[in-house]
């Protein structure tokens, strides 16, 4: 077996999407987490989890995404005894849809759920309050946020929300995003509350910047939201 030692965690990249997903495991019992893997690296995702020797118990989505296919189904495939997980409010599937104030266990580890919509109405925050680590999906990205023009967004619900409920973590909690599309790997709570460009500004000012954005859509969107409603089961992928 290969010896770990501490708190395992690990930071994968899928470059079509600049999506980040993460493994979060217990060394003591192996139980494992992986949070927004992505369906095109799904295979590399559990190689490494085999590798590891982690058992992947939950396969955590932080919302429906728009612009890649969770890779959840996928490594459902590998890992049978795997759950999906997805906010109550996403309005898609999952084996397990969460509440706000949830807590999700794998061995000796835990994750809190915080409900951050406005980038999407299910979007969540994973947060190990052991570790101060939290994951954020898209609701607060590196110096940005989640766009608010579709799937239900909405740019003074997202306001609160990261105010709420990450901007309320302590300072020196690290966050890990979901997106980024520079290289930029990881946060704090401290630089974000000084530096965010979006989030140190009034509600006015910040509702007035996203709904200025004029972003075009995800290259992926139109086959990525139906079949993420779906866990990403392949079939409701549309070619
Ligand atoms: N060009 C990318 C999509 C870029 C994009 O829209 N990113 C989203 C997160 S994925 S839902 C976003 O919220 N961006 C905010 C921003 O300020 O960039 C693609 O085609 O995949
Ligand atoms: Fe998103």
């Amino acid at each position: 077996m290969v010896k770990l030692g501490r708190f395992i965690f690990r930071q994968l990249v899928e470059y079509k999407s600049n999506t980040y997903t993460y493994i979060l495991g217990c060394p003591a019992t192996r139980q494992s987490v992986i949070i927004d893997p992505v369906v095109d690296t799904a295979e590399r995702d559990a190689r490494l989890l085999k590798e590891l020797e982690l058992d992947p118990i939950y396969g955590l989505n932080t919302h429906v995404h728009a612009d890649h296919v969770t890779g959840t189904h996928a490594l459902k495939q590998i890992f049978p005894h795997m759950k999906a997980v997805l906010s109550d409010k996403s309005g898609g599937k999952a084996d397990k849809l969460v509440k706000d104030g949830e807590i999700i266990k794998f061995g000796e580890e835990e994750l809190e759920i915080r409900s951050t919509p406005g980038h999407t109405n299910g979007c969540v925050t994973y947060v190990s309050h052991k570790h101060k680590m939290a994951f954020t999906g898209d609701a607060l990205l590196v110096r940005g946020c989640g766009r608010t023009d579709f799937q239900q967004g909405n740019p003074r619900t997202l306001y609160k929300s990261v105010w709420k409920q990450i901007f309320s973590l302590p300072d020196d909690y690290d966050l890990f995003v979901g997106h980024n599309y520079v290289g930029v790997l990881q946060t704090s709570v401290a630089e974000e509350k000084a530096l965010n460009p979006r989030l140190t500004k009034s509600e006015d000012e910040f509702a007035e910047i996203m709904n200025n954005l004029n972003l075009p859509n995800p290259k992926q969107m139109d086959v990525a939201v139906p079949a993420n409603l779906e866990d990403g089961d392949p079939a409701f992928i549309k070619h």
